[in-house]
């Protein structure tokens, strides 16, 4: 298909952005439309220049059906920033724009634009300027009755996986529905489109698979990735989240069906940090599965061939990076997420220093749960020293984490990384990660391999090491059994222990599980949610340990510093951001995170902390740098309230 980049401009009164004796003109006139593509550049009322100068040329009805829309903007904006190409953002709600889109002679496929479709809530003027006139039945109903509606729909389901397709097909049909009610009802409607629905979603996602979100990429594509690319229709991306389907939370390999993974922490980006729907681009890397029940599932939607390692995986891998950075420029953040920690380490080492990337199971986790430490030094007393930390499981989450607590004891006490490392102990299938394993350990584990005799159960390493924290991410429910709860608690007075294993069914323990076994005096928080637990009278509320408190500031953090790199000292700015938002009233509840309600908020100070930092480093390319970052951050946000179109 040919591809013309010409500004093209549709509303009730023509074709405009083309001359009649332009070169698309003339295109338009001699070749079959079935194969003329057209890529408009996105106008908006301030972009008068492309509807001035223009002559109006009349779009025969029957042409428009035939024509490819997509939007693309000016190369000169693409690699980073937050400048609002799609003209998405708050501070220009009152400007009327123009909602491109095919409506020359009936509205029909405005309606079916999730990015501009809005319902019944089209006003008079709307039906009448964008053919929408009987299209619609004649009520015209505010987007809060339409969030007070959906909301009510969305509770009448049973099932969270109806819950989740109802509002998968709610982003489909029209998008600032869906963010504002996700923004407005965050707390009710986050284990819906994330952990734990998103994880069952991905394991039938074949079964409930309707309309592709994000890009698919798998080896058929070798050697044309960047061709793909460009079939998206945005091109000022400024997030990927990208997945290659083996990890997807504690539930395994689900190959191409992770995709949920990377759409659902995308539509956390723009609901949690505010970054722009249309910056966003989910990614699935298929190089197939060794999931047996996938490759034998009849809907199944991926490649149906064992995974691809070694050199084809790097390679893959290697084009995909490098076709990004062409594509979309230096200062996209690729977020990695739920790659097996065979691969994901690697990865990470690799483009560090080549790419702004960023794993989130390795980074923000290690984040979000050393915020959730300091935080419980109110509770506790203390600092991050006087404590013996243990973990159950020793991969991107656990050896992440541990990493990040043994730097910031490091930086508090001057102490060697080495020295703080030494209060840190890991268990992983095999037992407690020791000196005398050294030599088998992954590469990874290898820090944290201290003197000691080999412990081959928790519960024996938790009587030997006699941690204050216990924290769990090893992807296996049920772990931390009444054994191992009881001895925390007879070794603490109050006991810090995370389940942090996603969804719901490998959490290590549950909430009531942690309260009831210690008597009501563990510090208790999960990577999924739990309702609050009534214990001996007492109501106790348990905190949500998960990076999705980090990775949308964070993430906003970067691009609205134009940064360059990730380094570890953001994650420590992220991590302090955070702790810093849990309120005096939080912890009277015992909870050492904030609540969800108030993420936009939250994130807004974590992206200003972590733009300090890039500053501070040199890694930030947004200059000058803005005075007030925290209302800089707010002021870059992404707001779902309706446009006014002409
Ligand atoms: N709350 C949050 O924000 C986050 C939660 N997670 C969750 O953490 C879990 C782990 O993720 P991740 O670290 O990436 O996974 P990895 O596969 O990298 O690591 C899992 C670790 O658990 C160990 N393990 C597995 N089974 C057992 C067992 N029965 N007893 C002891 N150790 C065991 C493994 O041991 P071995 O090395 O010997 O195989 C490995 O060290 C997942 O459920 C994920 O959903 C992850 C990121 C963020
Ligand atoms: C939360 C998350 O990133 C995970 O469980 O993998
Ligand atoms: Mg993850």
């Amino acid at each position: 298909m040919m591809s013309l980049n010409h500004t093209l401009l549709l509303n009730k009164s023509g074709l405009y952005g083309s001359s009649k004796k332009s070169p698309l003109f003339s295109q338009l006139q001699r070749r079959p439309f079935s194969h003329v593509r057209i890529s408009a550049a996105l106008g908006s009322s301030s972009n008068k220049g492309a509807n001035d100068r223009n002559s109006g040329v009349l779009m025969d009805s029957a042409v428009k059906d035939m024509i490819t829309f997509d939007v693309v903007e000016p190369k000169s904006a693409v690699g980073g920033g937050v400048k609002d190409v799609y003209v998405e953002d708050n501070p220009t709600e009152e400007q009327l724009v123009t909602p491109w889109a095919v409506s020359v002679a009936s509205g029909y496929s405005l309606l079916r634009n999730p990015h501009h479709n809005k319902g019944l809530a089209f006003s008079e003027k709307e039906r009448d300027s964008h053919y929408l006139r009987g299209l619609l039945p004649p009520a015209i109903v505010s987007h809060d009755l339409q969030v007070k509606k959906m909301m009510h729909n969305i509770r009448q389901y049973q099932l969270p996986l109806q819950k989740y397709m109802a509002m998968t097909d709610l982003q489909e049909m029209n998008e600032r529905l869906f963010y504002k009610l996700l923004i407005e009802n965050v707390e009710e409607l986050l284990p819906v489109v994330y952990t734990p629905t998103v994880g069952e979603a991905c394991q039938k996602y074949g079964s409930i698979f309707r309309r592709p979100q994000g890009l698919f990429i798998s080896l058929k594509e070798k050697g044309k990735i960047l061709e793909v690319l460009k079939n998206w229709p945005q091109r000022n991306i400024q997030v990927i989240v990208v997945t290659d389907g083996e990890r997807i939370l504690g539930l395994g390999d689900l190959g191409c069906q992770g995709m949920g993974i990377p759409v659902g922490k995308l539509s956390l980006y723009t609901a949690l940090g505010g970054v722009r729907p249309s910056a966003c681009l989910p990614i699935t890397i298929d190089v197939g599965t060794n999931n047996e029940k996938l490759l034998e599932d009849e809907f199944y939607i991926g490649l149906r061939q064992k995974r691809a390692t070694g050199q084809e995986y790097a390679e893959l891998m290697h084009e995909f990076m490098s076709a990004v950075k062409q594509h979309y420029g230096e200062k996209v953040l690729i977020q990695f997420e739920d790659f097996a920690n065979h691969n994901a380490f690697d990865l990470l080492a690799k483009y560090g220093t080549t790419h702004l990337v960023f794993n989130d199971d390795i980074q923000g986790t290690a984040s979000v749960v050393l915020a959730g430490l300091i935080a419980a030094q109110k509770l506790v007393g203390g600092t991050l020293a006087d404590h013996r930390f243990l973990f159950l499981g020793a991969g991107e989450a656990g050896t992440g984490i541990a990493e990040l607590i043994a730097l910031e004891i490091s930086k508090q006490t001057n102490a060697s990384l080495e020295e703080a490392r030494k209060n840190i102990w890991l268990v992983d299938s095999k037992g407690l990660i020791v000196s005398s394993r050294k030599e088998s350990l992954q590469h990874f584990k290898k820090p944290w391999a201290h003197e000691h005799e080999p412990i081959r159960n928790l519960t024996d390493a938790v009587n030997a090491i006699k941690p204050t924290v216990l924290i769990g991410t090893s992807g296996v429910g049920r772990t931390f059994t009444k054994e191992v709860v009881k001895s925390m608690a007879s070794l603490n007075e109050r006991p810090i222990i995370l389940s942090l294993s996603n969804p719901t069914s490998q959490s290590e323990c549950t909430a009531e599980e942690a309260y009831t076994w210690s008597q009501g005096r563990a510090i208790f928080a999960s990577g999924s949610p739990f309702a609050p637990v009534q214990y001996e009278g007492k109501v106790f509320v348990p905190g949500q340990a998960n990076n999705a408190y980090i990775f949308p500031g964070f993430g906003l953090g970067l691009i609205m510093s134009g940064t360059i790199r990730v380094h570890d000292d953001m994650l420590l700015a992220a991590s302090e951001a955070l702790a810093a938002q849990v309120t005096q009233e939080n912890f009277d509840k015992g909870l050492i995170y904030p609540p969800f309600s108030n993420i936009r908020k939250i994130s807004a100070h974590i992206a200003a902390e972590v733009a300090a930092k890039a500053y501070e480093l040199g890694l930030a390319t947004r200059l000058p740098q803005p005075e007030n970052l925290v209302k800089y951050a707010e002021s870059c946000m992404y707001s779902p309230a309706y446009r006014n179109y002409r």
